[in-house]
């Protein structure tokens, strides 16, 4: 079976974005009290902050020792140019000690921790071994360390994404989603809006379940684990509960899910979709991947995705989202109803003008066959 060549690596996978997880938690929780300014803006004016690079630091630093440095290849999001700069001495600092303390907690996620505590220059080198572009052939993983920045920083819906693509097919996927809430109905609502009401609750829990979900490709199951929260004694190993998409393949009562910002995609395009399909409820805006957990759990039907003309999908933004969501029961392609070609190294080329992730054929016929007809009349 396919998906037992990979279990090593998958167990592996999913203990380390346990951890991931834990560490966004914690920096997160840090970021919405103080407002620290260790967020910085890119070059594309995205934000990035202390946790994308301390997860894939630490991702990094697991995998290469689980696997042998030589053996591993990451293409992941971030590099270390601004943190090497002479005034990021603080940032890389607050990097630093980010990584040590969540390495130092990996053994409550059944992992090794190091001898000793990492260095800057460990550090710095861990993140940037993950420069690899993948491509057609060999293994690579692919790494989001948190994918929905936005969502962290504003203290909503964020991801940790990490999957493995073994000559050109992606194999494994594992997604963490920190915020998931315990309601479906609350995805929809801001995560800080659920805090400060939680706050006033009388039971320990909180409004969110968190998650961490995975998938090995051709094994047609989905799985499911509970996040540990911080301060919980935590034993290993976490029960994992099997998840499907939904049934639901009648339009009317689907719920579409879409990114938040619309500099990420066309909504206006998407509504005018989901008019011509019988789509009838308002979309459901979320930041990150968990839009693919969302569809994955059956907690919504249908995602959609247009970037402006020009924008190049990373693989990374979706290779474990796709794959947990297959496995599960569902369909992704691109527009024109095409497989996402993770084979072409850091970028999804080739993609036909966008995504769309469905729960079921019915669904995605008619998504499908909607954009053909809208861009052949936009064409007249
Ligand atoms: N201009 C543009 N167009 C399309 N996509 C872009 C664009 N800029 C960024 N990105 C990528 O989108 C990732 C976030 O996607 P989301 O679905 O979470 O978007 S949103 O925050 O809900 O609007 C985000 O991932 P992270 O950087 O990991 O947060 C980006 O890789
Ligand atoms: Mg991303
Ligand atoms: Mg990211
Ligand atoms: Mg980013």
């Amino acid at each position: 079976m396919e998906d037992e060549k990979y279990s090593k690596e998958l167990d592996v996978a999913v203990r380390v974005v346990h951890l991931a997880c834990f560490l966004c938690q914690r920096v997160q929780e840090g970021l919405v009290s103080t407002n620290s300014d260790h967020v910085k803006s890119k070059d594309d004016d995205s934000p990035v902050t202390v946790a994308d690079w301390s997860v894939q630091a630490m991702v990094s630093w697991m995998l290469s020792e689980y696997f042998g440095r030589q053996n591993v290849s990451i293409v992941a999001e971030e590099d270390v140019e601004t943190l090497s700069k002479a005034d990021s001495t603080d940032l890389l600092d607050a990097v630093v000690s980010t990584v040590n303390e969540c390495l130092a907690e990996a053994p409550r996620f059944g992992l090794k921790r190091p001898d000793k505590t990492i260095g800057n220059s460990q550090v710095l080198e861990a993140i940037s071994r993950c420069n690899s572009s993948g491509g057609p052939t060999g293994r690579h993983w692919a790494l989001d360390p948190v994918d929905g920045t936005l969502g962290f920083v504003r203290g909503d819906q964020y991801a940790v994404a990490l999957a493995l693509i073994d000559n050109g097919r992606v194999v494994l996927g594992v997604l963490g989603c920190p915020n998931y809430p315990m309601r479906k109905e609350w995805l929809n609502i801001h995560h800080q809006h659920y805090r400060s009401m939680s706050k006033s609750l009388p039971s320990s829990h909180s409004w969110e379940e968190g998650c961490v979900m995975y998938a090995s490709r051709g094994s047609d199951e989905a799985w499911m684990q509970p996040l540990i929260r911080g301060d919980e004694k935590f034993e290993w190993p976490n029960f994992a509960k099997l998840i499907r998409v939904s049934s639901i393949d009648d339009p009317a009562l689907a719920t579409f899910c879409e990114p938040v910002e619309k500099t990420n995609s066309n909504h206006s395009f998407t509504a005018g979709l989901a008019h011509s399909v019988g789509l009838r409820k308002q979309p459901l805006r979320v930041h990150s991947m968990v839009k693919y957990a969302a569809i994955a759990r059956g907690d919504a039907e249908i995602y959609m995705k247009f970037a402006r003309a020009g924008y190049k999908e990373k693989i990374w933004d979706h290779a474990a989202g796709v794959l947990i969501v297959q496995e599960a029961g569902g369909v992704v392609t691109d527009a024109g109803g095409r497989p996402l070609d993770f084979s072409k190294g850091v970028y999804l080329e080739g993609l036909d003008r966008g995504i769309i992730a469905c729960s079921g054929d019915a669904l995605h016929d008619k998504i499908i066959g909607a954009i053909f007809a809208s861009w052949d009349s936009s064409n007249l």
